[in-house]
């Protein structure tokens, strides 16, 4: 199997450290807002990944974190008039929220930073005492870029550079202009930690470091991001945790293409972005799934409502294969071509556009037996088509249930997924999330009775 690497430009074979088990890292949200389609990318290239690898038999251990606190997050709060830690608990259930109704499976670790601060601490402090960072007058302290010949190995750019582009601001109290913060001390009013270099909070870049060696130890096979952070996000990430540990810190890196909106990438910051959930209430979970897995992670993906028109209805194509047909029993077909097919185009650098393609086939297929009288021939491709879609995350539910969903109505699975939701609140002890749920199902005529069993649904 090949995977892309940025760090060398090429597809390699894969050989994870372990023979058959790999480590992923994959950085996660700045939790301060909802997610938006660019951040569902993310979020979905990932979990197919993991989704193939878990296929292909390896033990994936899969770890994602989350941003909980930046300057974002604080100038956020402030602005709500809220306490920070407030407004990351509500960005993080909602981020779980949407996750589940994108049948995106949780990772394995979702660790945050404000929970690692004592080893985000211990490794500036080891970077200080190898000479390779400092604390500056004012308390912050520094990555001293110049005490690593390797920096730039990632992302192609040479030291010399980064040096004569950048300039000190007067303000900086930074010895080298591409030098980056791993602390800052703390301004006043600002939540803050205890360190040896007095009240302050981690950087961005050192979370990671720290949160994936902890996680995963200082070596491992896969670590993952979109496409904006190669350069400075990962760059420095290599020069910390290769300057903190002694170890090469990755083997593979992969960055996943951008969702872009009019030829620019889709940012909070440009202002030209859609919600996942402002998106949902459109498009169907699954149809939205379908538009992001249909192109092979690494490509630029055009977000326009004409393109997840075009994906609702080339994936109906594939559940109206399946209509009245129930599929033969799991185990009961055995290998088929479209099988190998569809193996070969994933194990070519996960190529989900030609795995999606195959798809079709097995569907034209079906169609064909149909239309042969051949109901058998029928079933049995229609289980190979239900199996391949599977291992996609996607053609998982009734035709009729997607059809439902389809015309408007909520599927079983999205239903499913905020009554689970609606559970993880009260279990938070957030009755008002709780409710609004509650709330929300009524309003599109799903009644919910809670019993000792659990909870159950009906259609108003
Ligand atoms: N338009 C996009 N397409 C693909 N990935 C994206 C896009 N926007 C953000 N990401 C990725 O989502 C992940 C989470 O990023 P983060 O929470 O830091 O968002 P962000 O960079 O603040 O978002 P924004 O760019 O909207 O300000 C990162 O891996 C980031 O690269
Ligand atoms: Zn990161």
């Amino acid at each position: 199997m090949r995977i892309y690497n940025t760090l060398t430009r090429q597809k390699e074979e894969f050989k994870p450290m372990e023979p058959r088990r790999v480590r992923m890292y994959v950085c996660g949200m700045t939790v301060y807002d909802y997610c938006h389609l660019g951040h569902a990318r993310v979020l979905v290239a990932f979990d197919v990944i993991t989704r193939y690898l878990r296929h292909r038999g390896y033990d994936v251990h899969y770890v994602r974190n989350i941003t909980d606190i930046d300057d974002k997050i604080l100038a956020r709060a402030e602005e709500n008039g809220e306490v920070y830690s407030d407004l990351t608990g509500r960005m993080i259930r909602a981020m779980h929220e949407d996750e589940a109704r994108l049948g995106v499976l949780s990772p394995d670790e979702e660790p945050r930073a404000t929970a690692y601060i004592d080893d985000i601490i211990a490794m500036i402090h080891r970077l200080i005492a190898s000479g390779h960072a400092y604390e500056a007058a004012n308390g912050d302290v520094y990555f001293a870029v110049e005490s690593f010949p390797d920096y730039g190995k990632l992302s192609k750019k040479k030291l010399d550079d980064l040096l004569a582009g950048a300039r000190v601001d007067v303000q900086e109290a930074k010895r080298s202009p591409a030098d980056f913060a791993l602390w800052k001390a703390a301004k006043p009013g600002e939540v803050s930690w205890d360190s040896p270099w007095g009240e302050g909070r981690p950087g961005w870049h050192i979370e990671c470091s720290a949160m994936s060696t902890k996680c995963l130890g200082d070596t491992f096979d896969i670590h993952g991001g979109g496409p904006d952070l190669m350069f400075p996000h990962h760059e420095n990430e290599i020069a910390q945790s290769e300057c903190a540990t002694g170890h090469k810190f990755v083997h593979t890196w992969m960055h996943a293409g951008a969702i872009r909106v009019n030829k620019e990438k889709m940012s909070k910051s440009l202002g030209n972005f859609f919600t996942i959930r402002e998106i949902l209430e459109k498009y169907p979970a699954e149809v939205v799934r379908y538009f992001l897995v249909s192109s092979h992670y690494r490509s630029q993906v055009d977000y326009s409502e004409d393109n997840l028109e075009e994906a609702g209805r080339t994936l109906s194509r594939l559940y109206h294969a399946l209509r009245g047909i129930t599929p033969a029993k799991e185990g009961a077909v055995p290998e088929t071509e479209f099988d190998r097919q569809f193996a070969e185009a994933m194990d070519d650098d996960f190529n989900t556009a030609g795995a999606i393609a195959v798809l079709h086939q097995v569907a034209n297929e079906i169609n064909q037996f149909r239309r042969d009288g051949d109901t058998e021939q029928a079933h049995r491709s229609a289980a190979v088509l239900v199996r391949l879609g599977g291992i996609l995350g996607l053609l998982q539910q009734s035709p009729d249930a997607f059809f439902q969903a389809d015309t408007g109505e909520l599927s079983a699975a999205d239903i499913e997924a905020m009554i689970q939701a609606r559970a993880d609140a009260r279990k938070a002890k957030n009755f008002a999330e709780a409710d609004r749920i509650r709330d929300e199902l009524l309003e599109k005529g799903i009644i919910l009775d809670d019993s000792r069993e659990g909870t159950s649904w009906r259609r108003a």
